[in-house]
């Protein structure tokens, strides 16, 4: 069966004044795929995502989210996808119940707090504030709030930066099991480990271009194939192994 396309990016263009951030990319999303776009700091990740996202304007190209066209029907697209706000999106003084409950007032849909926040483990900080949460904590509960508005597509900006690898495997399972209910991710990192679990497909992005796309074995299978060999016998286990061995997996709340 053929793959439907849900995200078509064509030619993209973003200048900054002088400075061209995104040089004329063009990729596409299939629905239901874990996509990621990879590449250094400055490579241009934010500003694509924030172009499909309808938050910010393109220099040129076209982009169509879902059969429609950002430059036509930008607020069709707005109600298909699911966007992590920064912090600073959370009114400090409401507790979690309360802003799912305000996020559901304002996406005009019914919401079960409890039931979300159990999905993502936050159950017991139901009545904290947002400010009082770990960053682990604030990072799944940006994630859930993507998807009260019941999205076909999410966006994940480095969705685990800053946090620790049980908070990241944990925030990991979470990120499959949203695809698996048949919602289309596409994530931005620099954890080369991330998107190798994570995506079925990925786009390398170094200052504005698009250098490399495919599933990550693939990219692999690509390098393997030109000769590519890593100096060092691979080892059986690696630190972060070592420290999942003695700290336990199970999520730790601080
Ligand atoms: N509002 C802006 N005005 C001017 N230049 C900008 C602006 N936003 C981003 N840039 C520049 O555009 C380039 C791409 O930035 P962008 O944030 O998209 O990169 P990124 O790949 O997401 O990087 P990071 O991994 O550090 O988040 C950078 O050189 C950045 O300095």
């Amino acid at each position: 069966m053929e793959k439907k396309k849900i995200i078509e990016v064509n030619n993209l263009v973003k200048k900054y004044g002088d400075f061209t951030a995104v040089k004329g990319i063009s990729f596409d999303v299939y629905e239901g795929e874990i996509f990621g776009l990879l590449g250094p700091n400055g490579a241009g990740k934010s500003t694509t995502l924030e172009i499909i996202e309808t938050l910010r304007d393109k220099t040129s190209g076209t982009i169509n989210v879902d059969g429609y066209d950002l430059d036509q029907q930008p607020n069709e697209i707005k109600k298909i996808i699911g966007v992590q706000l920064q912090s600073s999106g959370y009114y400090p003084n409401l507790t979690l119940t309360e802003l799912i409950e305000m996020f559901g007032g304002l996406y005009n849909q019914e919401v079960k707090p409890l039931e979300l926040l159990e999905k993502f483990n936050l159950t017991d900080k139901a009545k904290n504030k947002y400010k009082e949460l770990s960053g682990g904590q604030k990072q799944r509960f940006s994630i859930a709030t993507t998807l009260i508005n019941k999205p076909r597509i999410i966006f994940l900006d480095e969705p685990t930066t800053g946090l620790d690898p049980q908070a990241r495997r944990s925030l990991w399972d979470l990120i499959l099991q949203v695809r698996a209910q048949g919602t289309t991710v596409v994530i931005t990192t620099h954890y080369m480990d991330e998107a190798e679990f994570l995506c079925d497909r990925c786009a390398i992005v170094d200052s504005g271009q698009i250098i490399a796309l495919a599933s990550p074995d693939n990219l692999i299978d690509q390098l393997v194939s030109q000769g590519f060999e890593r100096k060092k016998e691979v080892k059986k286990a690696n630190l972060e192994d070592v420290f999942i061995h003695l700290t336990g997996k199970e999520l730790r709340e601080d």
